[in-house]
C-alpha cells in the first residue's frame, strides 16, 4: 500500500486508535459472513467468547517493540524506558483524555517488549509522546529497537537458540524473527564488541526481491555467522560439509555428510487471518480455499524441514493464520509421514503467555459456499465426477486423520486476539521421539500405514542404518570423531540428495564443480576466500593494526575475478565451510558473512586506504592493536555529532594534539563510559574516524549519529537534523585539497511515522 493510502485511511483526527486511524474503513465493514460460519463450524472459540473475539479482530493492534542488540545495550536502552520515557509519559492527558503510558508484554523475557496505543495524532501532537517517538524511530534504525508484532516475537522464543546451533529460518523474509534468532545466536556479545558465534544461521526465501530484505535487515546486527539463501524451502537442497577425518578402525569412508541443523524454523506462508487487525483489507477477501490451497506447501516445507534436522534438533512450525487446516492439518500430515517426530509439549515455557490448545477435530471447506459438512475426504471424493477429482485441490490430509487424538495435537498453541489484545497466531513444536530400536521405529511405520493413515505425497526414504553398508554420522562442524553412540543413529536420506555433487575431498576443500547456473535470473557475484597471505589482505591487516589472531584465513571478496579489490568480508569458519563445499548457485547463495573492510578514496594526493566500516566495527574491534585506538572526551564527541568535518586544530588538548599528530587515514576512537554536565555514557564507545589533511570525521551515517545524539542528549544536536535532513556534503563540494571522504549512509529517514506502520512482518501471502 502505498503512503498516500495509508494517509487517506488514517485520515480522520480522533480520541481513539480506533477512530483516528481506521478512518475510511466502517467497522461494518469488518466482517464477512464466510468467516464467521467457517470458523464458527471449527468451534475454536467457545460461544460465550465469540463476541469478544470479533471485536477483537476489529479492533487496530497496539504498537510492541522489543529491545534488540546485545544484552548490555538491551538493557541500558530498557533502563531509559522504565525510568525516563514511562514516568515522562505517565498522567498525559490529550484533548481531555487520558493516555495510557507504555507497558511491558508480561510474558516477553526479562521485561525486554513493550506495548503501546495511542493514535497518530497523540504521536504527532503532544509533547512527551512526540519525543517518545522520535526516540523510538531513531533506536529503531540503528538496530536497537525491533518493531514487531507481539505474537510474531513467539516462535524465535520457543526454538530456543544457542550460539553454537545450525539454525535455517526456511520462510525468512521480511525477517523479524530472523533478527530475533541472530540475537540468540550473539548472545555473548558485548555492548561494543561482536562476539564471533561457533554455530551459523541460514535465512531463506523464496522470493529474492523479499530475500534482499533479508540481507538490508541484517546490516543492523552484522554476524560472521550469517548467510542468505533464495530457494523455495519445499525443496532445500542438502548442504554438504567434509566428513568426519577416517577412520580406519570404523572403515568411515564418505567424503561428505549433509549438513543437518539444530534449530529448524518453519514460519510458512499462510492466508494471515490472525493478521486481520492490520490486514484491515483481509476481512473482505478471506474465503477458506486460500487455506486450502496452502495446506500443501506448508506441509512440503515442513517435511523438508524433519528430513535437515538434527537427531536432536528442534523445529518450530508457526502461521499467523487461525485456520486449522493451515496449522493442526499440517501438524497432522508431517507427524504422521514421519512418525520419528512429536509434537513438545511447552505450556510450561512463558507462564504468562495466555493460549488455547491445538485441536484434533475440524472441518475443512470443500469451497466457498463454506460446505463443511464432509466428515472425511472419501466422503467428500465419492461426490465428484471423474473430471472434478482431477481438478480437485482437497486432498486427504485437509480432514482430521483417524489418529488425530494420538498425535497429542493439544501441545500446539493456539492464540487468540482477545485473550491479550494480540493478533492471532499459532506455533507448534516438533522434536524426534527419543530414540527407540530400529525395529520399534519400523513398527512405528508399519503400525501407521497398517492403519491407513494418509501420508502426504512428498517423496521421502528413510533408511535405519542397519539397512546401510557402515555407520555414518550427521554431518558435525568441526569434523569430530564418532562416538560409540553413533552407529544406532537414525539417519534419514533425502531423495534431493542424489542430486548433490558430492565433494571428494575431506579436507576444507573448495567446491570443485562446475557451478550450475541454470538460472539466469541469479546474478550474485562468487564467494572467493583470499589467502591468508595475499598481499593486500597483508597490506590491509597492517595498515588497520591487526593482531595476528584476526581470522585472516575467512576473508571473502566477492568479485568475478576474486581478487582482493574492495570490500572484504568476515565468516566464521562454519560458513567457510559450507561456502567451500557447496556450489552457491545452486544453493542460490546471496550473502554471507558481514562486510567489515572497505577500501576508501583518500581524496587528492592521498593513497586510497583501508578502513573498518561502521557496522563491522564491533566484529573487528576485538582483534585491533589496542594501543592504536585514541581516547578522547566527551567534548569530542559532542563537536563530531555537531559539525561534518571540524578542523583537527578546532578540538581542545589533549585530543587535538593527538590527533594532529596521526598520519591521514583510518582510525578507532574511543569514549570512554562515564558523565560529563551534559550526558552520560553508560559504557565506553568505540567509533571509526577518518582523518584527511586538516580535519577529521566520525564514519557513522547520519541515522546512527542521531540516535546517539538523542540518547545522549535527548535531542538530535547533529548537522543533519540542523540541516532539516538535506544530504552530507559530497566530495566535490568540499574545499579542495582536505581529503575529507563522506561517511556511510543508510538509506534517508523517509518516514517518520515509522513506529506506527505496518512492518510488513506476517504478511498474508497474495
Ligand atoms: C509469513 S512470511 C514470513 C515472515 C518472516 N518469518 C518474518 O518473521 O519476518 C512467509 C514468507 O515465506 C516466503 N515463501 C513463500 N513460499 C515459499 C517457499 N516455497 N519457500 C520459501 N519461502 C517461501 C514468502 O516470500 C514470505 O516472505
Amino acid at each position: 500500500m502505498t503512503r498516500s493510502k495509508k494517509r487517506q485511511r488514517g485520515g480522520r483526527a480522533g480520541k481513539s486508535r480506533d477512530d483516528d486511524d481506521r478512518g475510511m474503513l466502517e467497522k461494518s465493514d469488518m466482517k464477512n459472513e464466510r468467516f464467521t460460519s467457517y470458523y464458527k463450524a471449527q468451534h475454536i472459540i467457545p460461544e460465550e467468547e465469540w463476541d469478544q473475539f470479533i471485536e477483537a479482530l476489529r479492533r487496530p493492534l497496539p504498537t510492541t517493540f522489543r529491545i534488540a542488540g546485545s544484552r548490555e545495550i538491551a538493557h541500558a536502552l530498557n533502563d531509559a524506558i522504565k525510568k525516563t520515557y514511562v514516568p515522562l509519559l505517565s498522567d498525559v492527558v490529550f484533548e481531555g483524555d487520558i493516555v495510557p503510558p507504555p507497558s511491558r508484554i508480561p510474558w516477553y523475557p526479562e521485561d525486554l517488549a513493550w506495548q503501546f496505543n495511542v493514535s497518530k495524532k497523540v504521536l504527532r501532537k503532544q509533547q512527551a509522546f512526540k519525543k517518545f517517538h522520535s526516540f523510538l524511530v531513531h533506536e529503531t534504525e540503528v538496530g536497537n529497537i525491533s518493531r514487531q508484532e507481539a505474537v510474531s516475537m513467539l516462535p524465535p522464543l520457543f526454538l530456543d537458540v544457542q550460539p553454537h546451533h545450525k539454525v535455517v529460518d526456511m520462510c525468512a523474509a521480511p525477517g523479524s524473527k530472523t533478527a530475533q534468532l541472530l540475537e540468540a545466536l550473539h548472545a555473548q556479545d558485548t555492548a561494543t564488541a561482536t562476539s564471533i558465534p561457533p554455530g551459523l544461521l541460514i535465512a531463506n526465501d523464496s522470493d529474492s526481491k523479499r530475500a534482499h530484505l533479508l540481507i538490508h535487515q541484517s546490516a543492523r546486527l552484522p554476524s560472521p555467522a550469517f548467510m542468505v539463501t533464495n530457494l523455495d524451502a519445499s525443496i532445500f537442497p542438502v548442504l554438504r560439509l567434509p566428513a568426519p577425518t577416517a577412520d580406519p578402525r570404523r572403515g568411515v569412508k564418505k567424503s561428505s555428510n549433509q549438513l543437518l541443523f539444530d534449530r529448524i524454523l518453519c514460519d510458512v506462508p499462510c492466508s494471515g487471518d490472525g493478521t486481520l487487525r492490520k490486514n484491515i483489507g483481509i476481512w473482505k477477501r478471506w474465503q477458506p480455499m486460500d487455506g486450502n490451497g496452502l495446506h500443501s506447501l506448508q506441509t512440503r516445507i515442513l517435511q523438508r524441514a524433519m528430513r535437515m534436522l538434527e537427531p536432536d534438533g528442534r523445529i518450530v512450525y508457526s502461521t499467523c493464520s487461525l485456520n486449522p487446516v493451515e496449522n493442526e492439518a499440517v501438524i497432522a500430515a508431517a507427524l504422521n509421514s514421519n512418525p520419528d517426530f512429536q509434537l513438545i509439549d511447552v505450556s510450561a515455557q512463558l507462564p504468562e503467555l495466555v493460549r488455547r490448545p491445538g485441536i484434533s477435530s475440524w472441518a475443512p471447506a470443500v469451497n466457498r459456499t463454506i460446505n463443511t459438512t464432509f466428515k472425511t475426504w472419501n466422503a467428500y471424493n465419492e461426490t465428484l465426477t471423474e473430471e472434478q477429482r482431477a481438478d480437485s485441490k482437497m486432498s486427504e490430509t485437509h480432514w482430521p486423520p483417524i489418529n488425530a487424538e494420538s498425535l497429542q495435537l493439544q501441545h500446539c498453541m493456539r492464540i487468540y486476539p482477545h485473550l491479550q489484545d494480540t493478533g492471532g497466531f499459532f506455533v507448534a513444536v516438533l522434536e524426534r521421539k527419543p530414540r527407540k530400536s530400529s525395529h520399534a521405529s519400523v513398527a512405528v511405520k508399519r503400525d501407521a500405514e497398517e492403519a491407513e493413515i494418509p501420508v502426504p505425497e512428498a517423496k521421502k526414504v528413510k533408511l535405519d542404518l542397519d539397512d546401510l553398508p557402515e555407520s555414518q554420522p550427521s554431518a558435525s562442524f568441526p569434523p569430530t570423531p564418532m562416538s560409540e553412540d553413533d552407529s544406532s543413529r537414525p539417519l534419514v536420506l533425502d531423495t534431493v540428495e542424489a542430486d548433490v555433487q558430492a565433494v571428494t575431498d575431506t579436507k576444507n576443500t573448495t567446491f570443485k564443480g562446475k557451478p550450475k547456473l541454470s538460472d539466469p535470473s541469479f546474478k550474485e557475484m562468487p564467494y572467493t576466500f583470499l589467502e591468508p597471505n595475499d598481499p593486500t589482505l597483508i597490506s590491509c591487516i597492517d595498515q588497520l593494526n591487526l593482531t595476528t589472531s584476526f581470522p585472516s584465513s575467512n576473508i571473502l571478496v566477492r568479485n568475478p575475478e576474486g581478487d582482493a579489490v574492495r570490500s572484504f568480508y568476515l565468516t566464521n569458519d562454519l560458513v567457510k565451510s559450507v561456502v567451500l563445499n557447496n556450489d552457491y548457485t545452486r544453493m542460490r547463495l546471496m550473502t554471507s558473512g558481514t562486510k567489515v573492510i572497505t577500501k576508501q578514496e583518500a581524496g587528492r594526493g592521498l593513497e586510497a586506504q583501508f578502513r573498518v566500516l561502521g557496522e563491522g566495527l564491533p566484529v573487528v574491534l576485538p582483534y585491533i592493536d589496542p594501543s592504536v585506538i585514541l581516547d578522547a572526551e566527551f567534548a569530542t564527541l559532542k563537536t563530531l555529532l555537531m559539525t561534518y568535518y571540524p578542523l583537527c586544530a578546532s578540538f581542545a588538548d589533549p585530543f587535538r594534539s593527538v590527533i594532529e599528530n596521526k598520519s591521514p587515514g583510518s582510525h578507532i576512537v574511543r569514549f570512554p563510559a562515564g558523565g560529563s554536565n551534559d550526558s552520560t555514557l553508560s559504557h565506553d564507545l568505540l567509533l571509526p574516524l577518518w582523518k584527511s589533511n586538516v580535519s577529521v570525521t566520525l564514519m557513522i551515517d547520519k541515522k546512527a549519529k542521531s540516535a546517539l545524539s538523542l540518547r545522549l542528549f535527548g535531542e538530535d544536536i547533529t548537522t543533519a537534523a540542523r540541516d532539516g535532513g538535506k544530504k552530507a556534503p559530497q566530495t566535490s563540494q568540499l574545499p579542495q585539497n582536505t581529503g575529507d571522504v563522506v561517511p556511510d549512509e543508510g538509506a534517508d529517514n523517509e518516514d517518520e511515522d515509522a513506529i506506527l506502520e505496518d512492518e510488513g512482518d506476517n504478511g498474508a501471502e497474495q
